[in-house]
């Protein structure tokens, strides 16, 4: 009997095409919601997610489980010390989607800066005084902060120079030599980034760390001309906190395609005001990148359950313990 793989969202067809070609079965969840899902999981040696939770509960309803393959960088979703308390694998595939989600910050950012959503609506209302009060933004000479310098950080930032914008980047660690190597200004304090950026692009991981990075009071710094671009995790911005800023002007407008809670509840602030672009997490979803993430994923997957250590593995814990545990079997 092939062993199975469990997709818990759809990817593109070829992941499933690899992971059929090196002998495993794949099969789609009928469900997220029990007790569908934990039927569909009992045989699993791997699941696939993209956003959909990974915790202890389903870990624990799948007794043959080595490895949780996630689809795309981040891996908030998944309970990592659960995991790695199980010994079971956990891989990703970083940079596979970082151009299609660099090419989302600067879309965010050209829709705010040339006003196409509401040039759209006066468009389709003939609306012929629109041109008259408006005054759109030019891109060029404007700086453009970018916080967190990992791929996509790294890609967005190279996207914004080659527009002739000013590029300046803060990371967690002072005189980062990848941003000094890539020819790029660091800044060392994140609050003067927030003070001198035109637009302020967020390119960090979700989790504890993270959690409200951008409040009341780093929105305070911003310029009241600014636009905030968040394409990372809804959880880095105090999304209340912004809300109130939007609406009462203090800053120019926001392009989110991540929220604190997805899909974004209807009650969201956000949904009212005219001055944030929105878009619902598909900023890793272009035709590129979805294949070359599942075809990336569907190759770590293989490599964990053949048993060789996969390229990105999230937990290496899990992998020592799994080593450590066979050699005792071994010796008895
Ligand atoms: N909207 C989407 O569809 C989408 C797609 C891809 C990635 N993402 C998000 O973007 C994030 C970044 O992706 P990436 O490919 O650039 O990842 P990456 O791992 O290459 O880069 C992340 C950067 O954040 C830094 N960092 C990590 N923890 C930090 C902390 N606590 N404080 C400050 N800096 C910290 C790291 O040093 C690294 O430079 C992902 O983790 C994911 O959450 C969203
Ligand atoms: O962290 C990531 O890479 C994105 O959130 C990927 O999301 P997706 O798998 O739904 O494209």
């Amino acid at each position: 009997m092939r062993s199975i793989c469990l997709i818990l969202q759809r990817i593109h067809d070829d992941g499933p095409a690899l992971l059929g070609a090196a002998g495993y079965e794949s099969r789609l969840a009928r469900s997220l919601e029990w007790p569908a899902l934990a039927e569909d999981i009992a045989g699993a040696r791997a699941v696939l997610t993209r956003d959909a939770r990974v915790d202890a509960a389903l870990m624990d309803a799948a007794p043959g489980l080595e490895v949780i393959g996630v689809h795309g960088a981040g891996v908030d979703n998944v309970d990592l010390a659960a995991a790695t308390a199980r010994g079971i694998l956990v891989v990703n595939t970083p940079g596979a989607n970082a151009r299609s989600v660099a090419e989302h910050a600067l879309a965010l950012a050209f829709h705010l800066a040339k006003s196409l959503g509401p040039g759209d609506r006066a468009a389709r209302a003939s609306d012929g005084a629109f041109k008259y009060r408006s005054a759109l933004t030019e891109l060029e000479g404007a700086t453009f902060g970018v916080v967190g310098f990992g791929a996509i950080g790294a890609a967005t930032a190279q996207l914004a120079r080659a527009l002739g914008m000013q590029v300046v980047v803060w990371t967690r660690r002072p005189a980062d030599p990848a941003v000094a190597a890539a020819g790029f200004t660091q800044i060392v304090a994140l609050g003067d980034l927030l003070a001198q950026a035109d637009i302020v692009s967020l390119h960090l991981p979700g989790g504890a760390g993270t959690r409200h990075l951008i409040g009341a009071a780093q929105i305070a710094r911003m310029k009241a001309s600014a636009l905030l671009i968040n394409t990372a995790r809804g959880t880095v911005v105090d999304e209340a906190a912004l809300a109130v800023a939007l609406r009462e002007g203090r800053i120019s407008g926001a392009g989110l395609d991540v929220f604190e809670v997805e899909p974004l509840p209807p009650s969201s602030p956000l949904i009212g005001l005219d001055n944030v672009v929105l878009t619902p997490h598909v900023s890793g979803s272009t035709q590129a990148a979805l294949k070359r993430t599942a075809t990336a994923l569907a190759g770590e997957v293989i490599a964990a359950l053949a048993g060789h250590r996969p390229t990105h593995l999230v937990n290496p814990a899990a992998w020592s313990a799994r080593r450590f545990g066979a050699l005792c079997e071994a010796g008895g």
